[in-house]
């Protein structure tokens, strides 16, 4: 008998399921475009980090909603992480021309990132709520309708902080009250270290969704000019219109003031 072969249990493929995983690169293009399936895996690795990045952010929101604020931050540093990975992958992306794509983008249309469902989720969670996006959405199913909804409904990432915030005895009533508490919380970080500490971890993970979105846009240029985008945009010109998004503003006006 062979290590870790004693019959019928656990196995490394079968833990992974790695059977069905590894069979779901299924190409568009026939005959089949070498490139395609390094466009199919990047796609599917994005969507498991995105997964991945939702798991931890929602636990970190209900972890400061229970006053557990260093667990808060811990899964936000692990956000991080995830999120300069997301960066770095377009690299990945990059080692194929635009010649290469143009051999199978024509039968992607009308799909596109702009209908990945978790990444919608991500900003509607980190506070970007746009019920807009529901409605604009083509060929939604049920279930990924019925995420987005549960998203627009449920508290944020803000919404979490602010409790936090309020919680160690500042008025959060008005947008006065809160810009004061954190210029007092900036003003003393002995005193109010562990709210610094996860305002600090919100605009991480802010100002690192926003170099993705400047990452992707320059990638999109370079594979397609200024062709409008498979999912009707105008392309990278819409993706440069979302380029100002910003998940906190109050915690970059902060900046202006320290
Ligand atoms: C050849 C590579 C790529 C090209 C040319 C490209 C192009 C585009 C374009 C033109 C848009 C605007 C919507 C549209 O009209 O289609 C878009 C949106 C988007 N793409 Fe890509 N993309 C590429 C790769 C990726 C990858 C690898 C991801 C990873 C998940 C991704 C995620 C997204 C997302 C999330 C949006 C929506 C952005 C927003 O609405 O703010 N794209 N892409
Ligand atoms: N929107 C891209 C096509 C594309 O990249 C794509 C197509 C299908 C699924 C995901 C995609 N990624 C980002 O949009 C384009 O216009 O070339």
């Amino acid at each position: 008998m062979h290590f870790g072969e004693e019959g019928g249990r656990l196995t490394y493929g079968s833990y992974l399921r790695l059977g069905e995983l590894l069979d779901q690169q299924r190409l568009e293009s026939d005959p089949p475009a070498h490139d395609e399936l390094l466009f199919i895996t990047i796609h599917q690795v994005y969507e498991l980090w995105f997964q991945q990045v939702l798991h931890e952010m929602t636990a970190s929101r209900d972890a400061m909603l229970s006053g557990e604020v260093w667990l808060a931050q811990h899964l936000l540093r692990r956000v991080h992480t995830i999120e300069r990975t997301l960066t770095q992958q377009v690299d990945i992306l990059e080692t194929m021309t635009p010649q290469d794509f143009g051999e199978f983008r024509h039968r992607l249309s009308p799909a596109s990132g702009f209908q990945s469902v978790q990444f919608r989720e991500i900003e509607f969670l980190s506070g970007a709520k746009d019920p807009s996006f529901v409605k604009r959405f083509r060929g939604l199913t049920e279930a990924e309708k019925a995420r987005l909804e549960r998203r627009l409904s449920e508290p944020t990432l803000w919404d979490a902080f602010l409790a936090v915030v309020e919680k160690a005895g500042f008025s959060t009533a008005s947008e006065d009250d809160l810009r004061k508490a954190l210029q007092t919380v900036a003003g003393d970080r002995g005193q109010h270290a562990a709210i610094w500490e996860l305002a600090e971890a919100l605009l991480q993970h802010d100002e690192l969704a926003a170099s993705w979105r400047a990452r992707h846009v320059v990638m999109v240029e370079r594979m397609i000019g200024t062709k409008p985008g498979t999912g009707g945009s105008s392309g990278a010109g819409y993706l440069r219109s979302r380029l100002d998004l910003r998940y906190y503003p109050l915690l970059w006006d902060l900046r202006t003031t320290l």
